[in-house]
């Protein structure tokens, strides 16, 4: 090949990839439907009264803590049984709800709706918290009390905002004479914290048995509504979980020898382990980016990034190495792209002067979709090298499947739209769950399970979770309390509004209508997209004359003279 041959393949080769990249960067725009902005003036708003407020305290002050798998603070739980029971007396007596009480704790609650023929949803939520250190926290964790606006406890966004915010939710819908068309349940699972083998799966085991066999979609915990986290966009981005990393706990151990610590030998278990535990923290992982839900969330977002970024993010296929680089600078990035590795427990040693004789350690492992268990597994042995360390697995689960989060995907829109009417200034998108969530024991149900928590963060309350001051605002549970409220509304639907050319003009204009001149009959609705659609010789005139109306009443300053129907065309 001549140099000219050369030069201009490589010009070919370059504007061909800026091609590629321009229609990307400017074609990867998601489905935003126009949505009606919930404002704290509106006629059906939930205000936090010092009454809800109370109850949310009062809820938070008990301390339903589950320790291990079937080891639960027990008489909290029904404590808190019963003070829902007594939190939501139109709730607990509405002739349209029905409450079945599952494995002693948890709470499956029936909502019937008028119109059998539309498939049921599903919310849940757990009553259980983790364990907290008292000592550590600003203010005592079960003892819910308000600094500078914010409610401080265990279980502030872990997840009790979501049980009592649904419950508020529906006791307001209900006590105004709510009757849903669509049917819904809500799970409240007893162990979510320890796995939820307890309680959702009995609840899953329940609705099986009843016979159920699909839900339209679940909405659990999970991502949030984050200020700050995601590089280069400042609005507040809502993620909504449309997968979940799966989880590997390996138990390291190696067996030693005792002695007296005068004699040492070269090496003990604790020393032999240490390397091992060093070399997993000294090798993560390789970055996944682009091969999981991460991708779908970059795509979304890059529309609201200044052009560098959005061109990259819209290029992963092209830029990823520069992404997962920056990407994996702060822990919360970091969790999206990659299987994480944390060395959670280190035991050895009886004495200070005896030998150890044994070591253990264990590594709990956040599996990215993109990887299997036994890649990690094999990747681990070929990182500690060293066959005095027995690795074997404690606990694991595949991670799983991302949900649909396409246009007309009802269950994400739903979710996506209900965000937006919160925080307005919010812009949605998919993103991959980085903890668990009970919602694997509801897999069976739906394809369409997807994972928001109704909290408002910005960095460094990520470590609240698990953490040391767990704290919400008052106006964030306010919010919650009315997210809650806009899913049950906008789910009572039976298909999604807004499916129109509308949202790409919806930057011109709030005064955006839609209407077709048609006129229908009971079951003509069927038609739209179904056989046999027509309209009538008259209809088709009246259309016509319609739109001539439309036109010459909207050639006018303002609305003074409404044209007469006198000039037939
Ligand atoms: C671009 C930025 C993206 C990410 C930012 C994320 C910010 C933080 C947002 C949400 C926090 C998510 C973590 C909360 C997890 C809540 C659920 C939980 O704690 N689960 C536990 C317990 C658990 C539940 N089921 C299982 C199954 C197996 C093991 C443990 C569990 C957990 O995940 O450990």
């Amino acid at each position: 090949m001549s140099c000219k041959q050369l030069c201009i393949t490589l010009v070919a080769i370059c504007s061909a990839l800026l091609v590629i990249v321009l229609v990307r960067t400017f074609t990867l725009v998601p489905r935003k439907d126009v949505v009606i902005a919930c404002k704290t003036a509106d006629s059906d708003f939930i205000k936090l009264t010092d009454q809800i407020l109370k109850r949310f305290q009062k809820a938070l002050q008990i301390d339903t803590i589950s320790f291990k798998r079937g080891e639960y603070n027990r008489d909290q739980l029904l404590l808190l049984g019963s003070h829902l029971q007594k939190s939501f007396p139109v709730v607990h007596s509405s002739p349209l709800v029905k409450l079945d009480i599952i494995a002693n704790y948890s709470r499956l609650y029936t909502i019937s709706g008028s119109n059998t023929s539309l498939t049921p949803y599903l919310l849940t939520a757990h009553l259980d918290v983790v364990p907290a250190i008292a000592e550590e926290w600003e203010l005592p964790p079960f003892d819910a009390q308000i600094k500078d606006e914010f409610i401080y406890a265990r279980g502030a966004i872990d997840f009790k905002q979501g049980i009592m915010g649904i419950l508020e939710a529906l006791e307001y819908l209900l006590s105004k004479g709510f009757k849903p068309n669509r049917s819904f349940y809500i799970g409240f699972g007893h162990d979510e914290e320890v796995t939820g083998v307890d309680g959702a799966r009995a609840i899953s085991q329940e609705l099986q048995s009843r016979g159920l066999k699909q839900v339209e979609f679940l909405l659990d915990e999970g991502l949030a509504v984050l200020n700050g986290f995601i590089p280069g966009i400042k609005k507040p981005v809502a993620l909504i979980g449309i997968g979940e990393k799966g989880f590997l706990t390996l138990k390291l151990y190696v067996k030693g020898e005792a002695g007296h610590s005068s004699m040492p030998l070269k090496e003990t278990a604790i020393g032999i382990l240490a390397k091992a535990v060093s070399k997993i923290e000294d090798n993560p992982l390789p970055s996944m980016l682009g091969y999981g839900p991460e991708k779908e969330m970059l795509e979304h977002l890059a529309h609201e990034m200044p052009l560098a970024a959005r061109i990259v993010m819209s290029n992963l296929w092209l830029f990823g190495p520069i992404v997962s680089w920056f990407f994996s600078q702060k822990p919360p990035t970091n969790a999206i792209i990659r299987t994480v590795t944390s060395v959670t427990m280190f035991n050895g040693g009886v004495k200070t002067n005896v030998l150890p004789s044994d070591a253990t350690a264990y590594i709990n492992h956040r599996i990215h979709p993109a990887q299997s268990l036994q890649e990690i597994m094999d990747y681990d042995r070929a990182v500690i090298n060293d066959d005095r360390v027995q690795i074997s697995v404690e606990d694991s689960m595949v991670a799983a499947a991302g949900s649909p989060s396409g246009e007309n995907d009802f269950g994400y829109q739903i979710i996506s739209n209900s965000i937006r009417q919160i925080w307005t200034n919010a812009t949605t998108a998919p993103g991959m769950m980085i903890g668990n969530t009970d919602t694997k024991h509801y897999k069976d149900f739906t394809k369409n399970i997807y994972r928001f928590s109704p909290t408002v963060m910005f960095p460094g309350d990520e470590k609240r979770f698990h953490g040391v001051n767990e704290r919400i605002s008052k106006n964030n549970y306010e919010q919650a309390i009315n997210f809650y409220y806009h899913i049950i509304v906008n789910a009572d639907k039976r298909l999604l509004m807004g499916n129109t050319d509308t949202r790409h003009y919806a930057m011109f204009t709030k005064n955006i209508y839609r209407f077709c001149p048609t006129v229908m009959f009971l079951g003509d609705e069927k038609r739209f997209h179904g056989i046999n659609e027509r309209i009538s010789k008259k209809n088709y005139e009246q259309a016509i004359n319609f739109y001539y109306h439309v036109i010459t009443n909207a050639d006018q300053r303002s609305l003074i003279n409404i044209h007469q129907h006198s000039d037939e065309l």
